[in-house]
């Protein structure tokens, strides 16, 4: 029997997949639990849901599943109270780490291709945007199985299918004919086998907050619940491909999503521990670049930062979540808490200025890198004058950033990549980051971030069009994600699960604080339950749509009584 704790080979030496049934490294590791397919098999079942593969899930399972649960009861319970009026706050309890000047995380050192990250590419894990992504040009490809992703089970064992032969070069693809089959469709191979030549691979996982309903999780008390998705998508993809990474000289890396606290960076980092250990990797051989996307996470950077010292690249701005976290912990306070439309609410409204000045000074202080986020215009190959606009945003916002000190960013599509690029070659030059930059003329407190009601003072409005913007981009959203494809472009910008929770949250919190729109539109329940109605009748409509069931989950989720946490977990349990 082979094991994968051999010491990891040189770059040129490409190791063959190694057989089923791998031993995890130390035996004392072996899971007590077990994890059982419960999904019908689907492409790649056979290559991806190995008993060995499972057995290091049931592992993870074992060692975790339990604190994962409290964590997401804490944070139930601190949403509540902040929704109730209790402000987050820097913590007194962990004030001798930030006052620690000592201190420094792992950063890209001894991470070969984290180096220079000026330019990520994100996008979901299917062969063809895989193969695309790693063609683009980028620095980094981050391959989303989070925001970007709609998990059905199909694209759960896909997406690591197409990851498990991208990192061997063997990845290929056909489209679908022009017409019928006379014709083949177009062929897709990666540019280069090596992946030294590509851009480096930061795999996001699902956020703590979602499961797997397709694997069952059966621990030694005998009781059985659904997988851990993070875990599963970690455990998946660190088991099949950490070795390989390795020896190819790039990774093993992941992006962590949706964090709201240190104690979950913790568990992270226990995470790494536990897998690193029981194949035989050398404890800090992982990195991972933390999401600060929601707002108590913005409280507590350093200290996600110091969980995870020995794995931490750096922190991202994650713009949309963040955003979608700012609207679901103030719903309940009232109108001096909206937001406005979210088209108005940009990256320089004070309160969102804060939070990413913040971010880079935390990162540079701690010899991390900053990562920018997300500008939502994309081109249109087929409209010279919508991609003008998109590359004027794009580089306005990605020119913001080079400025403000960010390392590097994220665009949505190859055409932005020489946009973005050019923004941060003119502040980098030939350096590959600028983590040297001290921001230490930032003084951003409690009061700065949690100023909401700033967009609204420096002029932005609640229309009658952003309601009525909101509920289509959401039900239409929601659609695309039920049809299995989770990062769309609808009117022309890119949405995702993170988009379509803030049209879907704003729209709850409107109607809950019975906001007059700047047209003197009181919103409400029955208002938007018109406009829901007005979208069923005038969107053109297909067979398999699923507009109907999109809308039956925008109401639940938007005009409801309760807020439920997420879009996705609700929806996923039963229409995926
Ligand atoms: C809030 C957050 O978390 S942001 C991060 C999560 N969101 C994302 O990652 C979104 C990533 N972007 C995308 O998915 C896509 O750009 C979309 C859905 C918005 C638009 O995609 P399309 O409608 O296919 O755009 P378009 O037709 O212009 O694409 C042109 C080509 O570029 C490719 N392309 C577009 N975006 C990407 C991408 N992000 N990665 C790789 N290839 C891409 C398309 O596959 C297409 O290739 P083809 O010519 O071989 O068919
Ligand atoms: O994940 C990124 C975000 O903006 O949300
Ligand atoms: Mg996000």
């Amino acid at each position: 029997m082979t094991t994968i704790a051999d010491p990891p080979r040189t770059r040129t030496e490409h190791p063959p997949t190694p057989p089923r049934g791998i031993a995890l490294a130390d035996s004392a590791t072996v899971a007590e639990g077990t994890i059982d397919v419960v999904g019908q098999p689907v492409p790649g079942s056979e290559e991806i849901l190995t008993p060995a593969a499972l057995e290091f899930l049931a592992l993870l399972h074992d060692r975790f599943a339990d604190a994962r649960c409290e964590l997401l009861l804490a944070r139930q319970r601190r949403t509540r109270q902040i929704a109730d009026g209790d402000d987050p706050d820097f913590l007194p309890t962990t004030r001798p780490v930030r006052d620690d000047p000592s201190w420094q995380v792992a950063g890209s050192t001894g991470a070969p291709g984290l180096e220079d990250r000026r330019v990520e590419i994100t996008g979901p894990t299917d062969p063809k945007m895989t193969i695309n992504a790693l063609n683009s040009g980028a620095k980094v490809w981050l391959a989303d199985a989070e925001d970007a992703s709609s998990p059905t089970w199909e694209n759960v064992v896909g997406g690591q299918q197409a990851l498990h032969a991208a990192i061997r070069g063997t990845l290929s693809f056909d489209g679908p004919s022009p017409d019928g089959g006379r014709t083949p469709g177009k062929h897709y191979a990666l540019r280069s086998t090596e992946l030294t030549d590509l851009p480096t691979i930061v795999f996001r996982p699902r956020g703590w907050h979602l499961f797997e309903k397709h694997l069952a999780y059966t621990g030694t008390d005998g009781s059985t619940q659904p997988a851990s998705g993070s875990l599963v998508d970690f455990g998946l993809y660190f088991f099949h491909n950490a070795a390989e990474l390795i020896a190819r000289g790039r990774g093993p890396y992941f992006y962590l999503p949706k964090l709201e606290g240190h104690r979950e960076a913790r568990l992270w980092n226990e995470v790494f521990e536990t897998a690193q250990d029981a194949l035989g990797i050398p404890r800090g051989t992982i990195r991972a670049t933390v999401l600060i996307e929601t707002l108590p996470a913005a409280f507590e950077m350093e200290e996600i930062l110091h969980e995870l010292r020995e794995h931490c690249a750096g922190l991202n701005a994650g713009r949309w979540d963040y955003l979608f976290s700012v609207i679901k912990c103030f719903r309940d306070r009232g109108d001096s808490y909206v937001l406005p439309d979210r088209a108005q609410v940009t990256m320089t409204a004070p309160f969102m200025r804060a939070y990413t000045e913040l971010l880079v000074a935390t990162c540079h202080r701690r010899g991390a890198h900053a990562i920018g986020g997300m500008s939502a215009f994309i081109p249109d190959r087929r409209d010279p004058e919508v991609t003008e606009q998109a590359f004027a945003k794009v580089r306005a916002d990605k020119q913001r950033e080079a400025g403000d000190g960010f390392d590097g960013s994220w665009v949505a599509h190859p055409d932005l990549i020489p946009i973005a690029r050019e923004a941060f070659d003119a502040v980098l030059g030939d350096a590959p980051h600028q983590v040297a930059r001290r921001r230490d003329d930032v003084t951003v407190g409690q009061a700065q971030l949690l100023d909401v009601a700033s967009a609204r003072r420096a002029g932005a409005t609640v229309t009658e069009a952003g309601l009525r913007t909101n509920i289509s981009v959401g039900i239409r959203y929601v659609a695309s994600w039920l049809r299995g494809t989770g990062a769309a472009a609808i009117d022309h910008l890119m949405e995702d699960a993170a988009t379509a929770e803030i049209s879907r949250s704003q729209v709850w919190q409107w109607i809950r604080s019975a906001t007059t729109t700047d047209d003197g539109v009181t919103i409400t329940r029955d208002l938007c339950e018109a406009m829901v109605r007005e979208l069923l009748t005038t969107e053109p409509r297909q067979a398999g749509d699923r507009l109907e069931d999109a809308a039956a989950i925008f109401r639940e989720i938007a005009l409801g009584d309760a807020f439920p946490p997420f879009l996705t977990t609700g929806a996923y349990a039963r229409y995926l």
